[in-house]
């Protein structure tokens, strides 16, 4: 293991710092793999294997041809193996003989990115342009950038388009008559990515996808899904969900892959610094990450740097460069930051300059985590765990030439999850990937789509029983949304619901960014989420530019902005009532009880810390807004007073204690569920009025929840002995954003109590039975 390349490029990397005290705390070699080749299929039309013999591409992999059969044979299926498995030539494969051999057929694919679709198209076109023949599919793309023209041009000639969910939502079914000919001859969709379809966005997409089927159904067509996933639990089942249908799924990937070696790093505590309330700070994984880079670069190492935000990515990529110029200055210039929001001109030259290794390490958001072709690098760094197993092995999968071995880093920022990870490095190498979650169920995301369904083409009694969405539109019935007619359910006189829906944007209306010095729009925000993220006062980030908020006027849906660029960032102090609604599956074991409630959140905005990048606090501003109701769903959990008092928690030390384990349960649930913290809530109370218990509830952030806390009160085990580890072993005395600090606590993490935090977690795991761990 010691002779190992990655270990080389470690070694490199931690030269100079104490020995006893490495960063590093776990480095495995993951051996290189060999490439498992099948055949051509049979039906495969020789000029399509010699288009792809002119590319260098001479036999598929065994995966390939086993999801091309499937496809081929009238089976949707999904394809999940590993970052570069050639998941493309798989759904090609099919695609091509299809739309080459039978004139009257079509394809369409579907991006979660508009680049991603971009590059596909790019992709499809090489082999496209091997032969003459070929020209005849005329793929287009027609996404957001498509001109009228070419629109009209891509719906009367374009056998194979390129587009994105929002598209098909509003620029394909909304105006699906126009669209007949082309919907009446799909024979495909390719959902590429599916593992991106999640929380609100993926039950948004499920939708899409199900009424997509329905009018091409309903035009005469019978389309295949070929899906391409990384690889996640229960591929089938997700794209399944995704589309209201079986599904297949392909996951044995029989790539080659080289010899890679993974290290997990901590960055130490920072000597000197301390935050909020007198917490310990670590060093930001952006500035380890830029000194790794550099330290890389120097070893002639080409490395890719994942930078969880576009502004994190330009300050690493500048750490780096500014280390070369005095460490090796001829080497300075071959480092640059990449991310989404660049020209696309500029985008392809980094990309040609990263392949041809003219430069050496670029930082990058997670812009280049998506199926652009870029991998064979000799090392990746993670600045921050990526949120997900799949992106973190995407991310990882850029590293490694088919015969080469290479290098990855994953860097812990100070958060729960990220320092458990590093500590429990079986969670992150060996544990199962975990499955998307999403819920298209969800009545507020689904109400609308109905709506659109019922536009598109009426709603038929017997098609609403089958969906088992006859509660559903009763309910817009009785709302005067949906009218009885005789051939089915229409829309109300005047209802345009298309508009109504921003596939990405959650539920709800949508505040308005602007820029008050250009008049410019900025972006948009959920009104939901528009008092705690876009008050007066808070700092805005936009393209790694900073703005403040002046105003936000929530009537005109308007927050105002100007440009700035303070020291600080600023999170919001908020208060939160909740009310259980109803009961909706409950687990008792013994004093521990745990439940999935719907329940009613009530906070309100009451002030704002404003801290330095360091975690330091300049000061607490307060705020005058009206409180906001949010219907959800939530886990609530509950212990009693005595199973409390015989572990020792006094009454005194019990607020503290509640409020740092929800704290660490909203940290860590992203570990069960593919969520991230930023998407759920809590609160913790001593005596709850619907429980009359001490009460902790976590529940999601949307209206109608996006699943996350009924995949938390699924695997409430695990998730709680995992907290209970990651607290219970985090190094800091009393608590510090690594266990059970949180970057958005509405009380600016007062009280906190570690000690007591790790004394209930303990008591819940023991009583969910997962005791015995420690
Ligand atoms: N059978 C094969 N033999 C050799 N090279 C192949 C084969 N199939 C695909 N490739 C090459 O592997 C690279 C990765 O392929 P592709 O981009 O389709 O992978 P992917 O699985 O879609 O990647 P991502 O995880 O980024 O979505 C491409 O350069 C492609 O030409």
């Amino acid at each position: 293991m010691s002779g190992s390349y990655g270990e080389e490029l470690l070694r490199a990397a931690l030269a100079g710092t104490d020995p006893n005290a490495s960063p590093v705390t776990h480095t495995e070699v993951i051996p290189a793999a060999q490439a498992r080749y099948g055949q051509w299929p049979r039906w495969l039309d020789p000029a399509i294997v010699a288009a792809y013999a002119e590319l260098g591409l001479h036999r598929p992999w065994q995966h390939q041809v086993v999801a091309a059969e499937h496809a081929f044979a009238g089976r949707h299926v999904v394809i999940a193996t590993g970052t570069a498995s050639g998941k493309s030539l798989a759904y090609q494969l099919p695609v091509l003989q299809t739309l080459l051999s039978d004139h009257g057929t079509t394809a369409l694919y579907l991006a979660p990115t508009k680049a991603l679709g971009a590059d596909q198209l790019r992709s499809l076109s090489t082999i496209l342009a091997a032969n003459p023949d070929f020209a005849r599919l005329a793929p287009c793309t027609y996404d957001g950038d498509t001109d009228a023209q070419l629109r009209q041009w891509a719906r009367a000639n374009s056998r194979i388009v390129f587009t994105n969910p929002d598209m098909c939502h509003i620029g394909i079914l909304s105006g699906h008559h126009r669209w007949q000919q082309f919907l009446r001859q799909l024979r495909f969709i390719v959902v590429d990515e599916c593992h991106h379809y999640r929380g609100v966005f993926g039950a948004h997409t499920a939708l899409v996808l199900r009424r997509l089927l329905r009018v091409a159904r309903a035009a005469g067509a019978d389309p295949v899904v070929v899906a391409a996933s990384a690889t996640t639990a229960d591929p089938a089942r997700t794209l399944s969900r995704l589309i209201g249908e079986p599904a297949n799924e392909v996951t044995d990937d029989a790539s080659p892959t080289g010899e890679r070696t993974v290290a997990l790093w901590e960055p130490d505590f920072l000597p000197e610094v301390t935050g909020e309330n007198g917490a310990p700070v670590r060093r930001s994984a952006g500035a380890e990450a830029g000194r790794i880079l550099a330290d890389f670069v120097i070893e002639g190492a080409r490395t890719l740097c994942f930078v969880r935000s576009r502004r994190g990515a330009e300050i690493t990529a500048r750490t780096a460069a500014g280390l070369l110029g005095s460490a090796a200055p001829e080497l300075a210039g071959r480092v640059a930051a990449y991310r989404a929001g660049y020209l696309a001109d500029d985008r392809r030259r980094l990309e040609r300059a990263i392949a041809d290794g003219e430069l050496l390490g670029v930082a990058t958001t997670n812009a280049l985590e998506l199926g652009v072709d870029i991998s064979g690098l000799d090392a990746v760094i993670i600045a921050g765990y990526p949120g997900t197993v799949a992106s973190f092995w995407q991310q990882a999968g850029r590293a490694g030439r088919r015969s080469a071995a290479s290098a990855v880093v994953l860097i812990a920022r100070d958060d729960p999850l990220d320092t458990y990870l590093v500590h429990h490095p079986e969670a992150l190498l060996r544990k199962p990937v975990e499955a998307t979650v999403f819920d298209p169920t969800n009545p507020y995301v689904l109400k609308p789509h109905l709506l659109c369904a019922a536009a598109e083409l009426p709603l038929k009694p017997d098609e609403v029983d089958r969906l088992g969405v006859a509660e559903a539109v009763n309910e817009l019935t009785d709302e005067g949304l949906l009218r009885r007619r005789k051939a089915g359910w229409y829309p109300a006189v005047g209802l345009e619901p298309h508009a109504d829906i921003d596939i990405r944007g959650g539920i709800g209306g949508q505040i308005l960014i602007v820029d008050t010095s250009t008049s410019r729009l900025l972006g948009t925000v959920d009104t939901g989420r528009a008092l705690s993220s876009v008050h007066p006062g808070a700092v805005h980030i936009h393209q790694g530019a900073s703005y403040v908020v002046d105003d936000l006027d929530l009537g005109d849906g308007l927050a105002l902005v100007h440009p700035e660029e303070p020291d600080w960032t600023t999170s919001p102090r908020e208060t939160t009532e909740i009310a259980v609604v109803t009961v909706v599956r409950k687990a008792e074991h013994g004093q521990l009880h745990v439940a999935l409630v719907e329940v009613t959140v009530t906070s309100q905005v009451v002030g704002y810390l404003r801290k330095l990048p360091g975690g330091e606090i300049v000061d607490s501003v307060e705020l005058d807004l009206p409180p906001q109701t949010l219907p959800t769903r939530a886990v609530q959990f509950t212990l009693t007073p005595e199973s409390l008092a015989a572990a020792g928690i006094s009454d005194a030390n019990l607020p503290g204690a509640l409020h740092a384990a929800e704290h660490a349960m909203i940290g860590m649930l992203p570990l069960v569920a593919t969520c991230d913290r930023w998407d759920i809530g809590g609160l913790s109370t001593n005596l709850h009025a619907d429980t009359g218990l001490p009460t902790i509830y976590v529940y999601d952030g949307y209206p109608g929840g996006a699943g996350f806390a009924d995949r938390g009160f699924e695997a409430f085990a695990e998730w709680v002995a995992a907290t209970h580890e990651a607290v219970s072993s985090c190094g800091c005395e009393k608590g510090c954003p690594s266990c059970v600090q949180s970057p958005k606590c509405g009380n600016g993490n007062e009280p906190l109590d570690k000690a007591g935090a790790v004394t209930i977690l303990d008591v819940i795991g023991r009583a969910a039975d997962v005791s015995g761990r420690n």
